[in-house]
């Protein structure tokens, strides 16, 4: 990723734009250093300097509306009725002129508005009450100053004019600091500010976050600390929903998003700024974003990237993006952690107890009343963790337990950001001194966050919906999501299992596993950084993994280009344009045989032509935000009339049922099989289309499957719902365990195989061995079959046999299948019935 560090770069307008100039010095918009008694005047009751205590109870929104509702009323009678009704008197009475009655109209009028001129313009400026740039110049709202408070206390805000100028300097800016210090929520705020005194003229801004639930959480947050409505003017982006508009100055969005967002539009033209959030996390998505990003920024002198990670990975960024300016956060100063490990390993299978044991601990001895936060490896640990957590029933103080993990709307993580208005001082209690039932607070209730979705409230931290002032301690169990991107104020304590639930790919039997691996260092630091963000109160971490252990643990986690499935992404790499992955510039580069795996199977699937080039069916399937193989089963289907069931299918196999569902794939080309055999047989070709390359057979009956193309032999899972053995199956997934299964399956024929992928079944492509054999009998039979087309001669192992062209939509044999009729081949006597199992 190379970059101008400006100088005098900025100068230069961006085509078609007005004369942007980022580097004419930045001006602001309003100043948020307003002092603090000016903003508390702005929320407190009274005239002028006049703002006696006893009627500060009186500052508040309803009160004032009920205020305002009773002088209004008073007014009217004044006004409509005593006023309009003296009026007539008069007339009646003295027989008064019209003239004289009309002037007495026209001089009540002409003071309402005279009153309201001075009320409105100098009574305010008087006021100085500051109006929100951003937000149609309303003026700011308790809230907002509320919030202030609390965003100048983070350590982040001492850099506002750092980070300001190294915006003015360099295109590039990389902000380093540990976790909590403010930079997912301040950052955007800035940029805003900068890119609201260019006057958008080189675009909004656009927060790249690594997960759906930061994206909108983040969003959320930053949305009311800038006092804006959410949804409007601060928005976000996931794979499935777009919450924002053409007012949104402020896009969060997820990364993956963002990276598909420079398929449509390739410099990113909507973008004044573009931030990269978390970049240590090291997702596919942001590391060719950031890849990316290089070229459009030497495309667009007028357009700025800030790369935003914790600091003890910060150097290795600095390196591969060069030029740049470097923003370094302190530390949140004062608090530090105290660390605990165990004397052995907690096993796998005890983690869930040994944590919920602690927490137990933790609750019952320590008086402290910091809230815990427990890091399990999966969301199936976490709901047993939290289940069980219910189920305690000798606590000395109710708890609110709190389940977080990735597939979370963040409407469910209401209560995460609660915070009582007042933290209670520390006791001087220590682990070892137990609560005695006096301190156990009375006036709370117990709430196991199974009800987070109706409470209604916003989730925030300085909410008035405590519990006078007290709330039960909040224990919150969660992934490795709680790492860094959903940072909690108020924890105290930390119980680490050291472990996370990741996917990984194994390409060799192209099948992807869900371990459980151990955490990196820096994670592990991160995790015990997280106790200690309170001011002044010194955090605990409880490491359920011995001190030695940290020596056996990476120091900063495997990015996922190495170990996930590239096929996907390859594909929109393709898509935009990448000719040669080989000199493309990742971050870090993935093994040659991920790219080459990835790039046999888009060849495979037709995506890519034999020069790597992407072909018109591989544009297509590059819209699809889903595995390449579905989306080729998709666009197969409207070729076999089964849109409706494979769409259903695909929302079922994926998470993306709600993209789907959107997806207008216009009508099938086919209309409806006649007979439900049929149906299901078009289902099932539909699907062969996609995913050929997930096919066994069972030899000989007695359940032994052997994966086409490997020598891999798994057996059906115990779940799947065949209640037999088929010959021939498809499969979704192959989990490899003890005994290796296959899973989400159904039942195929294998002549449809030479019809789907000629060249890729092959017999002269496939492995030594019984399938090989059949296959080339199954062949040799299909060839005869066609009248006076002799039978293809098997030249032998080794010897290639021409494939036959493939074209999507005018494939021999495939296409629609005209009404009473199917493409299945029949075959040809007993033996072949015997050979190729047929449901
Ligand atoms: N959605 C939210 N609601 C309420 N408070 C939040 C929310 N998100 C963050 N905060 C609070 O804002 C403060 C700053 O958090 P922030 O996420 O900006 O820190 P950070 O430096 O970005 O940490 P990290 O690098 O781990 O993301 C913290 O005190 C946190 O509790």
């Amino acid at each position: 990723m190379s970059t101008n560090q400006e100088n005098g770069t900025a100068n230069d307008a961006k085509p078609g734009g007005s004369g942007t100039n980022f580097t004419n010095g930045y001006h602001g918009g309003r100043s948020e250093d307003k002092p603090a008694g000016d903003a508390e005047a702005a929320v407190s009751c009274g005239l002028g300097a006049w703002r006696p205590n006893c009627i500060q109870k009186c500052a508040n929104a309803k009160l004032f509306c009920f205020v305002l509702a009773w002088f209004m009323f008073f007014e009217g009678l004044m006004y409509s009725g005593f006023f309009k009704g003296a009026i007539t008197s008069l007339e009646k009475q003295f027989r008064m002129p019209s003239s004289v009655s009309g002037t007495l109209a026209t001089v009540a009028e002409i003071t309402a508005v005279v009153v309201v001129t001075f009320v409105t313009y100098p009574g305010a400026d008087s006021l100085d009450l500051e109006l929100n740039p951003y937000g149609h110049n309303l003026v700011f709202s308790s809230r907002y100053y509320q919030l202030l408070g609390k965003r100048k206390g983070l350590p982040i805000y001492a850099c506002k004019e750092v980070f300001m100028t190294a915006m003015r300097k360099s295109q590039v800016v990389l902000v380093e600091g540990k976790v909590g210090s403010g930079k997912t929520t301040q950052i955007p705020q800035w940029c805003a500010e900068f890119v609201h005194a260019h006057q958008y003229q080189s675009g909004i801004v656009g927060c790249a976050e690594p997960a759906d639930l930061v994206t909108c959480s983040v969003a959320q947050r930053v949305a009311d600390e800038m006092d804006l409505v959410f949804g409007e003017e601060v928005g976000y982006c996931t794979a499935l929903e777009d919450f924002s508009t053409q007012e949104t100055i402020l896009r969060f969005v997820n990364d993956s998003v963002l990276l598909r967002e420079i398929a449509v539009d390739p410099l990113l033209e909507r973008y004044g700024v573009i931030i990269l959030d978390e970049v240590q996390r090291r997702t596919v998505a942001t590391d060719l974003t950031m890849a990316l990003l290089g070229d459009i920024l030497s495309q667009r002198s007028d357009m700025r990237v800030v790369v935003v990670t914790t600091s003890i990975q910060a150097g290795n960024f600095q390196s591969y993006i060069g030029a740049c300016e470097v923003v370094k956060v302190p530390g949140a100063g004062d608090s530090t952690t105290e660390i605990h490990h165990t004397q052995d390993v907690v096993h796998d299978g005890k983690c869930v107890e040994e944590a919920v044991k602690r927490v137990t601990e933790i609750h019952a001895n320590d008086g402290d009343n910091g809230d815990i936060l427990v890091f399990l490896a999966d969301e199936k640990e976490v709901q047993e963790a939290c289940k069980r957590l219910r189920e305690v029933d000798d606590l000395p103080a109710p708890l609110h337990i709190i389940p977080v993990f990735p597939s979370l709307s963040h409407n469910q993580l209401q209560g995460l950001y609660d915070v009582p208005d007042e933290e209670p001082e520390p006791t001087d209690k220590g682990l070892d001194e137990p609560l005695r039932d006096e301190d156990t607070p009375e006036d709370v209730v117990e709430n196991d966050g199974s009800d987070t979705e109706e409470s209604g409230t916003d989730g925030d931290d300085d909410d008035d919906d405590t519990i006078s002032g007290e709330r039960p301690r909040k224990v919150i169990v969660a992934t490795d999501i709680a790492d860094s991107c959903l940072v909690v104020d108020t924890v105290g304590f930390v119980v680490d299992s050291g472990r996370v639930r990741q996917e990984v790919f194994n390409a060799r039997v192209r099948a992807t596993q869900d371990l459980v691996s151990l955490i990196s260092r820096l994670s592990a630091d991160q995790r015990a950084d997280l106790a200690s963000l309170r001011p002044g109160r010194p955090g605990k971490c409880f490491r359920l993994y011995p001190q030695d252990f940290m020596e056996d643990l990476a120091a900063f986690p495997n990015p996922e280009i190495h170990r996930v499935n590239l096929t996907p992404w390859i594909l929109l790499l393709k898509r935009l344009g990448v000719e040669d992955l080989l000199k493309f510039d990742f971050p870090d580069p993935p093994a040659t045989e991920f790219l080459s795996g990835a790039m046999n199977q888009l060849k495979h699937l037709d995506a890519v032509d034999e020069t790597g080039c992407l072909t018109d069916l591989g544009a297509i399937m590059s819209e699809f935000p889903v595995d390449p193989q579905l989306a080729r089963t998709i666009i197969a289907s409207c070729e076999y009339g089964c849109c409706e069931d494979i769409l259903t299918i695909a929302a079922l196999l994926t998470d993306f049922g709600a993209i789907l569902e959107r997806l207008e794939l216009g009508p099938c080309e086919d209309s409806e099989p006649k007979t439900e055999e049929e149906r299901v047989k078009n289902i099932k070709r539909a699907l062969a289309e996609g995913y050929f390359m997930q096919v066994a057979h069972d030899l000989d009956g007695t359940g032994n499957y052997f994966i086409v193309k490997e020598t891999q032999v798994v057996q059906l899972h115990p779940t799947t719902c065949l209640d037999s053995n088929p010959g021939w199956v498809l499969y979704h997934e192959f989990v490899l365990s003890e005994r290796n299964y296959i899973t989400t399956l159904t039942e195929i024929e294998p002549q449809w195989l030479f019809d789907i992928a000629p060249k890729y079944f092959d017999p002269t492509n496939l492995p030594q061995g019984e399938a090989r054999r059949r296959f080339h009998s199954i062949l040799v039979k299909s060839e005869l079959a066609v009248p006076g087309k002799p039978a293809r001669e098997w030249a032998g192992p080794g010897v290639a046999q021409p494939a036959a062209p493939r074209n999507f939509t005018s494939h021999p044999g495939r296409g629609p299948v005209p009404h009473g009729q199917t493409r299945e081949r029949k075959e040809e006597d007993d033996d072949d019935s015997k050979l190729c199992v047929i449901s």
